[in-house]
This record gives C-alpha cells, sequence and structure tokens, in this order.
C-alpha cells in the first residue's frame, strides 16, 4: 500500500505556552487506509488534523501528500475534506444541494453536479431526502449528509473530528457500519479523531495512540490492544491488569507464578510488568493437565456493564479483572481457577498500581497448576 500522507517530525506550541501540544509527531496512513488518533482530552488530536488540514502551522516537521510538500499550501487548495463533530450544513440549501455545492463552486453545471450528489446520497442511505430542508433531518441523518458532501469533493485524505460524539450508541454503531460500507466501495484515506477506543477498533486499520502531544503507538488496533507498547498505553486502551515481576530468558516470574511470554517478541531479561486484557482471561471449569495454566483466585466483586459481566478476583495477593461468560453461576467468595492464554500475555517496563495491589485479608497463595514456565 503506497503512503498516502506522512506526517513527520511535526511539533506545535500555542503562543503564552510553555508546554507543547504536539512533539516530534510522525505518521504514515497508507493511501486507501484509516488511521484513527487516539488519546485523551487535551493530548492534541484536533490540533494534528487541524494541522493537516492547513488551518494550524506547525513550528517545525512537515506534511506530505504523495510526496508532495504541504507547506505553503492553503487548506482550500490540499484537496482535502474535513467531517467534524457538528454537521455544519448549509441551512439555505436543501440536502442535495448540500452535497452538490463544492462541485457548483468548482464549476461543474448544476444538472450533473446534482446528479452526482445523489449517487452519493444513495451511498449514505438519503437517497429519498435530496429536495428536503436540512433542518428536517435528524442529527444523525445530518452527519450522514456531512459525510456524503465531503466524499462528493473527492478528497485526497478525508478528516474526522470526533465525527460521531453527538449521536446516541445506536446511531454511533449505524455510522460505523456506515463508514465500513464506504470504505468498501470507495477505500477513501482517512485520517480520523476519536477518545472512544471502541470507536477506534470498529473503524480503523491502524490506531495511533496520542498522549501529551507524543505518539506512543501506532500499530494495528489489534495489537495496540494485545501488546501495548506501554503501560500508559495498556491503561489508555483500557487494560486493567498490571504484575510487576522479572523477565528472565522469555519467561515473566511473578506472584501469579512462572509465566511463558509468547515467543514472537524478544522480551528484555529484567524487571517488567506483565499485561492482559480483562476479556482474555479464560474460567475453565475443570482444569486438567495440558490445559493452559491456571491460577486459583477468590471472586471479590462482580459487576454487570451492559451485555458484559466483570468479575473482579484476587489472586496470590493480586486484584485481577476478568469478563466471565453468562453461563458461569458466579458469586462473591467463589474459589475458582482462571487461564491465561499464552498469546495474551505481554509485557511492559514499569511498575503496577493499584490494580495490582496485594488485596487486604487474602489468604489465597500463588498455585499454578503446571510447575516452571507455564504455557
Ligand atoms: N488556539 C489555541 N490556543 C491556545 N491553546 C490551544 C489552542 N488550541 C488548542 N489549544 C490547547 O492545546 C491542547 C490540545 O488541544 P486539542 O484540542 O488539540 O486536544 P484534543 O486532544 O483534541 O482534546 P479534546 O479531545 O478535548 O478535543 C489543549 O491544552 C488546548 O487547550
Amino acid at each position: 500500500m503506497s503512503s498516502a500522507l506522512v506526517i513527520d517530525g511535526l511539533s506545535k506550541s500555542f503562543p503564552g505556552s510553555t508546554t507543547p501540544v504536539l512533539t516530534d509527531v510522525s505518521l504514515t496512513v497508507g493511501a486507501g487506509s484509516c488511521t484513527a488518533i487516539l488519546g485523551p482530552s487535551g493530548s492534541g488530536k484536533s490540533t494534528l488534523l487541524r494541522a493537516v488540514a492547513g488551518l494550524d502551522f506547525p513550528d517545525a516537521g512537515r506534511i506530505l501528500l504523495r510526496g508532495t510538500d504541504l507547506a505553503g499550501i492553503s487548506a482550500e487548495r490540499r484537496g482535502m475534506a474535513m467531517v467534524s463533530q457538528r454537521p455544519l450544513l448549509f441551512p439555505h440549501l436543501n440536502v442535495l444541494d448540500n452535497v452538490a455545492f463544492a462541485a457548483t463552486v468548482r464549476g461543474v453545471r448544476k444538472r450533473a453536479a446534482r446528479a452526482d450528489a445523489g449517487e452519493f446520497l444513495d451511498l449514505v442511505q438519503l437517497g429519498g431526502f435530496g429536495h428536503r430542508a436540512v433542518s428536517a433531518l435528524s442529527g444523525g441523518q445530518q452527519q450522514r449528509v456531512a459525510i456524503a458532501r465531503a466524499l462528493a469533493a473527492r478528497p485526497s485524505v478525508l478528516l474526522l473530528d470526533e465525527p460521531f460524539s453527538a449521536l446516541d450508541q445506536e446511531l454511533r454503531s449505524s455510522m460505523h457500519e456506515l463508514l465500513f460500507r464506504l470504505r468498501e466501495r470507495l477505500a477513501p484515506t482517512i485520517l480520523m479523531v476519536t477518545h472512544d477506543r471502541d470507536e477506534a477498533a470498529a473503524v480503523a486499520d491502524r490506531v495511533a495512540v496520542l498522549s501529551g502531544g507524543r505518539v506512543l503507538q501506532h500499530d494495528p488496533a489489534d495489537r495496540v490492544y494485545a501488546r501495548p507498547a506501554s503501560l500508559e498505553v495498556h491503561r489508555l486502551m483500557g487494560g486493567l491488569n498490571e504484575v510487576n515481576g522479572t523477565v528472565r530468558n522469555g519467561v515473566h516470574y511473578s506472584a501469579l507464578g512462572d509465566l511463558a511470554l509468547p515467543e514472537d517478541t524478544d522480551w528484555p531479561d529484567g524487571p517488567g510488568v506483565l499485561v492482559f486484557r480483562p476479556e482474555s482471561i479464560g474460567f475453565p471449569e475443570n482444569p486438567r493437565e495440558g490445559l493452559p495454566a491456571t491460577v486459583a483466585a477468590t471472586v471479590t466483586g462482580l459487576r454487570t456493564l451492559g451485555p458484559r459481566r466483570l468479575v473482579t478476583v484476587s489472586a496470590a495477593g493480586v486484584r485481577l479483572h476478568a469478563e466471565a461468560p453468562w453461563g458461569r453461576p458466579l458469586t462473591v467468595g467463589d474459589q475458582i481457577r482462571l487461564s491465561l492464554p499464552l498469546s495474551a500475555r505481554a509485557v511492559v517496563a514499569g511498575e503496577a498500581q493499584s490494580t495490582a495491589a496485594r488485596a487486604s485479608g487474602s489468604s489465597v497463595s500463588a498455585v499454578m497448576v503446571n510447575s516452571g514456565a507455564s504455557k
């Protein structure tokens, strides 16, 4: 896949502030791919998007579009289209003419521009809505029109700045599906800002985790979840389990026991925090020899979060969080065993915090089923 957009060493400070908003940000977005910029509030996501759009100017670094440096090229001439949280449609134009607007400004005849706009309205499933006033549409429909308008301009890069954050959960899911279908049909190059990690994983090929104006990791979404580059990325991605220990020859030694690490990575020897996700933990009913390593644990808490059931356990004095299957009856105080698949384990540098704090009053000791490094 060729690189459509290259952001190279971008830095930016706003006047009067001693802290830079962006520091040495580098990202490459392949043609036809979608990268989500994910980060907490104030991490610099919108500033980065605005710099790419030509609406903010970096102090250092370059932005290249298909090899051309965009420095000095104005926002209108970058050929990019932006969709933000609010659809910002022209209230005096009907739906069709909103979508046809860019083409008519370029001098395309009204009839041809409208025919083209109609095709984009079909794509966003608003085929019969062309002659309506934009004020007569729901928030989700208006956002569909904004996306159709942006795509109709045939942008070199589609910039999405938290485009679905004003919509309710159900509409957001349907917009994710819509974006998925649009990507299949049109393969636009997309850079999207979001603070919602589920949205990033649902929509994007790659996720760039931004914090304090720095890119902490830029990888496919599943890798950012399973192999975070740092403890901060693990926490930003909602990882809850952290266990202090030491790595030696590809094995992590901790209160949980000796756990072999995936062989596809060269894990450096020394102190390291074992991290794994709640949803990766298994609840074997009848653990036997040959099953993945299991650890004895006591259920200390149960919480229902929508369709998920989160279980807190104390294992060898370490507090862990797991997602339990619905079919498994569990109550606080149950003695259970948990399994931790090899592929779900990763180690990062740092110091585990409260989640790995010793559970008070726990008398459970670490009992791994297998001796030695457990697979
Ligand atoms: N024009 C400006 N002048 C001064 N400071 C600014 C300006 N724009 C943004 N900032 C500051 O830069 C930092 C990053 O802002 P930015 O909007 O890029 O963050 P963000 O990650 O998009 O946040 P959010 O998710 O809350 O929208 C913030 O501290 C913000 O106050």
